[in-house]
């Protein structure tokens, strides 16, 4: 080798070196020096005056709304007579909130729930806590622990449809309202409580009707709490603290039926190629190109620096240096489910129909798709990577449903709502981190979106992975250590939101 070129060489061999030691310089003292984004407020007690406790009225009235079966089947099916006890259920639990002159009741939709709860000072604007009465049906009842609609009280469990999705935060909202003005007292600012009646079955009647009355009033929120993400406990990996996870954006969806029309006939004179065939190849096509892995670009790369500092070193090193090592921290993401559904746009394949006899070529086949849409795309840009990928003529594409991602709403230390739910759950969660997140499923906010730029999501209540399969699954159930959290979860939001240190603290957004 020409001494020219071993020179080059050597050259080159020393800029590579000191390049890669200036990297590991940069990735030490990123590690050791991220930020913190948690905070520590006062933890609240079962001593302190104003904890509700968990007492048999308190559980009995919770147990009593687990037995009201106000199912959801599909979009305009439902259980209206049970949704009628149901509500009049609630108005006989809570004597205080419905008969106080300071609470303003609509039925909305024939069965949704919008309670107004007037504020002392008419110039703070209103917020709203919303949840929904409805429940999934309860399938494979004979597996359950404990019959689904039940309400049953088991080793320290209550069991149930609706336990954890969502009875418990619409009788912990009551709950703590019903607590709140039991005890003479008034909060400043208006709050909403809206109650929608078909949110699993897309929200059309109940929160939709919510949303029309509420604009009609000329009303807009300072912020609006929905059901949510829960506190995980080890859903995170590298942390072994809970991380609360408020979902500051939540998927949008495109469900789209996919139809092949060919001519059909005896078995015994096949074609080359049948609808069920260009259907199959079609749907095997869009399986096995999944949609790009976004991870860098929306709310799900922040939720991993707001847990930075806590995390075991390995992982705290990838997180605080997300400029070079988001390639290989996407990668990770894609390998699991819960964590590829935040990363992309999912596609799950619902519904494969074709055929009526053994020997018979079916002349159709039709298949569902349900995508959820990554917060960074949209309904078109997901229609076109589709029409790509199967790319075939014969497959017609419709679309059954779609609603684009959300927007997001403010977080951090520049957003004093996101600040002030971070703090009330630290009050109740002392142990979890707080994060934010995107919302996977999909929920009633949807129809929200023009009352408020402030939209969160949020479960009060811890839950391991193990838990997750208890959503619309089998075995659904709440610790009474849990419902109590959330009855108290909500009475602390309610006050810390009339609380000037807490605000004062971070004022600086006109709405506060
Ligand atoms: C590190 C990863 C952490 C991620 C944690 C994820 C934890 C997930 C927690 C809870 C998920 C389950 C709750 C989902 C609730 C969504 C409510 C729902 O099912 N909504 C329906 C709405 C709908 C829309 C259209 C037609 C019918 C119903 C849905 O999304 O399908
Ligand atoms: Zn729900
Ligand atoms: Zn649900």
């Amino acid at each position: 080798m020409a001494r020219g070129t071993q020179r080059l060489i050597f050259v080159a061999l020393k800029v590579l070196a000191v390049a890669l030691a200036l990297v590991l310089m940069v990735v030490i003292i990123r590690t050791a020096t991220f930020p913190s984004y948690q905070t520590s407020p006062p933890e609240c007690k079962p001593t302190d005056p104003d904890f509700i406790p968990a007492d048999q009225d308190r559980l009995a009235r919770f147990t009593s709304a687990i037995r009201f079966r106000t199912v959801s089947y599909e979009r305009g099916v439902g259980t209206p007579q049970e949704l009628s006890r149901f509500i009049q259920f609630i108005r006989e639990s809570f004597p205080t909130i419905h008969g106080s002159p300071l609470v303003r009741r609509q039925v909305v939709g024939n069965y949704s729930l919008l309670y107004r709860v007037a504020g002392s000072d008419a110039s703070l604007q209103p917020y709203m806590l919303a949840s929904h009465l409805d429940v999934v049906p309860a399938t494979e009842e004979a597996n359950w622990e404990a019959p689904p609609f039940s309400g049953q009280l088991k080793d320290g469990y209550i069991y149930g449809r609706g336990t954890i999705d969502i009875k418990h935060t619409l009788m912990g909202c009551l709950e703590a309202v019903e607590f709140l003005l039991s005890r003479g007292r008034q909060p400043k600012r208006t709050l909403y409580l809206a109650f929608g009646h078909d949110e699993e079955t897309g929200g059309h009647f109940g929160a939709k009707v919510i949303a029309d009355v509420l604009t009609q009033q000329g009303e807009k929120m300072a912020f609006i709490l929905d059901e949510g993400t829960p506190v995980g406990d080890g859903l995170l990996p590298g942390v072994s603290k809970q991380v609360a996870l408020i979902s500051v954006a939540e998927k949008g969806g495109l469900q789209l039926r996919l139809e092949v029309d060919e001519e059909g006939g005896h078995a015994s004179i096949p074609r080359s190629e049948s609808a069920i065939g260009i259907l199959s190849k079609a749907i095997s096509k869009l399986e096995d190109s999944p949609h790009p892995n976004m991870f860098g670009t929306g709310p799900e790369t922040r939720m991993l620096e707001y847990v930075a500092t806590e995390m075991t070193l390995p992982y705290r090193m990838l997180t605080s240096n997300l400029w070079l090592f988001s390639p290989l921290v996407a990668w990770v993401y894609s390998r699991k489910p819960q964590t590829n559904a935040l990363a992309r746009t999912t596609t799950a394949l619902t519904r494969f129909n074709a055929g009526v006899k053994d020997n018979v070529i079916s002349p159709r086949a039709t298949a569902v798709i349900d995508h959820r849409i990554h917060p960074t795309s949209s309904v078109e840009e997901v229609m076109e990577f589709d029409l790509k990928v199967v790319n075939d003529p014969r497959v017609k594409f419709s679309v059954i449903n779609s609603r684009q991602p959300s927007p997001t709403s403010p977080y951090g230390k520049d957003s004093p709502t996101y600040m002030l739910l971070q703090e009330t759950i630290q009050q109740i969660f002392p142990d979890a981190l707080v994060a934010p997140t995107t919302m996977v499923g999909n929920t009633d906010t949807l129809y929200y979106w023009n009352l408020s730029s402030a939209i969160y999501r949020f479960n009060p209540c811890v839950m391991t992975s193990s838990d997750l399969p208890r959503f619309h699954g089998v075995n659904e159930r709440i610790s009474v250590k849990s419902y109590e959290r959330a009855m108290n979860f909500y009475y602390h939001l309610i006050v810390n939101m009339d609380e000037p240190l807490i605000l004062k603290r971070y004022r600086h957004e006109d709405d506060l």
